[in-house]
């Protein structure tokens, strides 16, 4: 997968060199290319921002470097075997990141990432790619960051690490928080008992059975237990009058 990110802070996206993203670059499952959006100003002053249209705080980012930049990544990437990028522009107003999101990203040849700041990028920008491209705004949660680079690094993680070959054992991507629709289960590893000062805390017998069918339900117990706890609006309304109705989730 080839993935192009258009950003004014280039160095804020140098954790793509590290992990199991930086493997995957090394091993050539990931072809990322970075791109300075300032490269495609034409000032002496590299402007990419100027005031809103109609008034108001703060800054916009100029339309021209952006078509640019957007055009020069287009020309750079065609031998994908997709003769345009799918482009992903994090903002507070996209459709929401999940796991299944990231799962149909995954299947992409080729995805371009557009990082705004300031107040935004100007809407023709949007309609610009919109005419050349898939555009799709993504958003991580209702909350508000400066810009879309730390949103760019949280997509690229969720995609990248479901790609084949990035993570070790492919077992671990299976019962995960959101594969199936469930949080996970606690997880527990050596000494069984452990002297937390004057604490003693044991792991769960179970665990410690061997009998790998009462571990698996008891798991799933634990899965169950801690969706309804916590992230009720996960459970299909069947869930919560079926096998939880015996739990005390209150
Ligand atoms: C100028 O601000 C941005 O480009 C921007 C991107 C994102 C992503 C967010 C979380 O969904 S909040 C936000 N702001």
């Amino acid at each position: 997968m080839r993935l192009d990110v258009v950003t004014i802070f280039p160095d804020y996206l140098a954790p793509l060199d590290l992990s199991l993203i930086g493997k995957a670059r090394r091993d050539g499952i990931l072809d990322v290319h970075v791109h300075d959006l300032r490269t495609f100003t034409d000032d002496r002053h590299r402007t990419v921002d100027d005031s809103p249209l109609g008034g108001g705080a703060g800054m916009v980012m100029k339309p021209e470097p952006w078509a640019r930049a957007l055009e020069h990544v287009v020309d750079a990437g065609a031998s994908q075997g997709a003769p345009v990028p799918h482009l992903i522009v994090p903002g507070p107003g996209g459709v929401p990141l999940t796991q299944a999101l990231a799962h149909e990203l995954a299947q992409e040849p080729w995805l371009a990432f557009a990082c705004g700041r300031y107040e935004g990028i100007d809407e023709r920008v949007y309609e610009h790619a919109g005419e050349r491209m898939p555009v799709t705004i993504v958003s991580l949660g209702d909350y508000v960051l400066n810009g879309g680079e730390v949103a760019v690094l949280a997509i690229v993680e969720a995609v990248g690490r479901l790609l084949p070959g990035v993570v070790g054992n492919a077992e671990s991507l299976v019962e995960e928080s959101h594969e199936d629709g469930l949080l996970e289960y606690p997880v527990y590893t050596r000494p069984a008992v452990w002297a937390d000062g004057d604490v003693v805390r044991e792991v769960p017998p179970v665990l410690l059975s061997g009998n790998h069918g009462a571990i698996a339900a008891w798991r799933h117990e634990q899965r169950l237990e801690r969706t309804a706890a916590r992230r009720p609006d996960l459970l299909p309304t069947s869930a919560t009058t079926g096998a939880l109705a015996d739990l005390d989730v209150r």
